[in-house]
């Protein structure tokens, strides 16, 4: 095991089991033992018809929490461009911003499957500079996965990065990195391009992928193409018949406030529950009510 995972800060509840996997990981794995979920296993899960969740992770607390739930993959996207760094798009997120976080994560999980997003200009010159930043991500971030946004015209880079041993996650459909060409956010593989959004998932299974994203694509496409590949799907706005389901966890758990996109469910009211403690401790600080004689030495 190398020096990132077995050097993992322990950060699950204080005096509890978090040596042990949540039942819902070991099923993916099929066994007790304590170790990480491999990209393996969520083929295996494919053949078996069994769905998984993805979520992404950002950070320490967060990322123990969702390895502990039983999430078995996290990713750290570069969504975090929006999410963490506050930009309009995610074009802006670095290499170096990119590895602060992956690292946050990887020390922070035990059991989940880490996979980092390669962000905007760090691997489209070709599959040499996608090689250099994927190894990158693997030596420097401590992670078990890359990612990257594109189809057929990227094979050579899935084939660069699988051929050095590391493993990709693919990404097809609207792919936020080309938002400028795309021409906003918008549904992708409608009617005819339903083809294209075929050809492209093929593509980066036939390259090599272990897994790809369909992001915002009609429900019957993403059937179709989940059913046409072995390897794992995992939709984002793409319908219920994809292999697995990710979110960006703010959308999830409603801490990022305003208008969300139409597939976003919100599965609880952070923004709620942070902005009423905050009011509480700052009205008690203005009160004189904090702290009190227990949190004073
Ligand atoms: N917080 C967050 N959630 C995400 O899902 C997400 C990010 N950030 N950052 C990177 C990309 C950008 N994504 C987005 C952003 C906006 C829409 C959106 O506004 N969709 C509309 C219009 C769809 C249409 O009309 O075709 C929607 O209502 O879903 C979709 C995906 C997905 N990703
Ligand atoms: C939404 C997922 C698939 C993503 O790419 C990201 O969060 O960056
Ligand atoms: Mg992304």
């Amino acid at each position: 095991m190398s020096d990132v995972v077995s050097g993992a800060v322990p950060t699950g509840p204080a005096g509890g089991t978090s040596a042990d996997p949540p039942a819902e990981v070991t099923a993916l794995y099929g066994g007790p033992a304590t170790r990480r979920v491999r990209t393996r296993d969520l083929l295996a899960a494919k053949e078996r018809g069994e769905r998984w969740p993805m979520l992404t992770a950002y950070d320490q607390y967060t990322a123990a929490i969702f390895d502990q739930a039983g999430i078995p993959v996290l990713l750290v996207g570069d969504s975090a461009a929006n999410n963490v760094f506050g930009h309009e798009t995610t074009l802006p997120v670095t290499v170096e911003e990119m590895l602060s976080l992956v690292r946050a994560v990887v020390r922070a999980t035990r059991h989940t499957l880490v996979v980092a997003d390669l962000p905007f200009g760090s691997y489209e010159e070709g599959p040499t500079q996608a090689l250099r930043t994927a190894v990158r991500f693997m030596k420097e971030g401590g992670c078990h996965a890359v990612k990257l946004e594109g189809g057929r015209r990227y094979a050579p880079q899935i084939e660069a990065i699988t051929g050095a041993g590391i493993p990709v996650m693919a990404h097809v459909g609207f792919t936020p990195q080309r938002e400028h060409v795309i021409g906003g956010y918008r549904v992708q593989g409608r009617g005819e391009a339903a083809e294209e959004v075929l050809a492209d998932a093929q593509a980066v299974a036939g390259a090599g992928a272990f897994a790809v994203v369909l992001e915002m694509v009609p429900g019957e496409v993403a059937k179709r193409v989940t059913g046409a590949l072995t390897i794992p799907t995992v939709g984002i706005g793409a319908g219920p018949d994809t292999d697995a389901q990710v979110l960006v966890w703010q959308d999830m758990a409603g801490l990022r406030t305003g208008r969300a996109p139409r597939f976003v469910k919100r599965y609880a009211d952070l923004a709620g529950a942070l902005t009423d403690a905050t009011r509480r401790f700052a009205d008690e600080v203005r009160a004189g009510e904090f702290p009190a004689a227990e949190h004073t030495f």
